[in-house]
């Protein structure tokens, strides 16, 4: 077990007020095990609607862990227990189908994984699977989703290309573009820019400010800076606890608790 220097049991997270309809997603007591270790203790956390949040915190914290499992990802790799309320249904019981989750709240990760298929097929192959057949319509789900993940002007006249011909920053905009396509709720993304140029990961943060319009994201990032130039909602995660959690902000100008000031200001361990 590890011991922290910080007192865990002290934490300030922000209750959100609003009414459900206005939550995107809620954890009640979500605790997560790999074998005998404990990676999540019993968190609660609501994301809200149309917002940024990310999750920050050191290497080992449990973001990623939190984070896949809030769209069942690790059914399979680790026990997780707690309820995970999603449009008034817990997400995270038995009889729940995973594959249906995965279509509302989509994933992102950290390093672009376009399938080795052309554009366009990146696109419409999981359409196709769900028995999309008309070409008109798989057209313009291929054309409204690069438009969202500022793709379009880019690939438009190319989009029977191999995905594997674009740049990294492309790839991981096709991604999003891919993930978008099935029409998520919401979209969980970890680390999505940390293996790109500062180029493409500026066209990267463009285009999640852009989709939060219609999407509610979870971002995990090592990047500072990022969180606090995109986010609304920041969590500090530390030793698989959630410290603090606020407006972004607050936790970067005026943090709550020692742990979280120590770590945004880099003196953290
Ligand atoms: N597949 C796994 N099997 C066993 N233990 C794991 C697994 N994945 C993560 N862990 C453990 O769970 C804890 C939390 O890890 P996690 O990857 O969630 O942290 P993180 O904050 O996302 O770290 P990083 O920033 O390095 O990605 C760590 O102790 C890690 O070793």
């Amino acid at each position: 077990m590890t011991i922290s220097k910080y007192d865990l049991s002290q934490t300030a997270i922000l209750p959100l007020k609003q009414k459900d309809r206005e939550l995107a997603l809620k954890t009640q007591n979500l605790q997560v095990f790999y074998g005998k270790n404990q990676a999540i203790f019993g968190e609660n956390l609501a994301f809200e609607r149309f917002k940024i949040t990310s999750l920050i915190g050191a290497s080992g914290s449990g973001k990623s862990t939190f984070l896949r499992s809030l769209n069942r990802m690790n059914d399979g790799i680790a026990r997780v227990t707690g309820k995970i309320f999603y449009r008034g249904l817990d997400i995270n019981s038995q009889n729940i189908n995973v594959y249906e989750v995965r279509k509302h709240i989509g994933m992102v990760f950290q390093r672009p994984n376009p399938f080795s298929k052309s554009i366009r097929d990146n696109i419409t192959f999981a359409l196709r699977q769900n028995g999309l057949k008309d070409k008109e319509q798989l057209a313009a789900s291929v054309e409204s989703s690069l438009k969202d993940a500022a793709l379009w002007d880019e690939v438009k006249d190319e989009l029977d290309k191999s995905a594997w011909a674009l740049s990294g920053g492309q790839q991981q905009r096709l991604c999003i573009a891919r993930t978008i396509a099935m029409k998520p709720d919401i979209l969980l993304l970890d680390e999505p820019a940390s293996a790109l140029d500062p180029i493409s990961t500026s066209k990267i943060e463009e285009t999640l400010v852009e989709l939060k319009q219609k999407y509610t994201i979870i971002i995990v990032t090592h990047n500072m800076q990022q969180a606090s130039r995109i986010s609304d909602y920041t969590a500090f995660f530390h030793l698989g606890h959630i410290i603090e959690y606020d407006k972004t902000k607050h936790i970067f100008t005026n943090p709550r608790i020692q742990a979280t000031n120590d770590y945004i200001s880099g003196n953290f361990g």
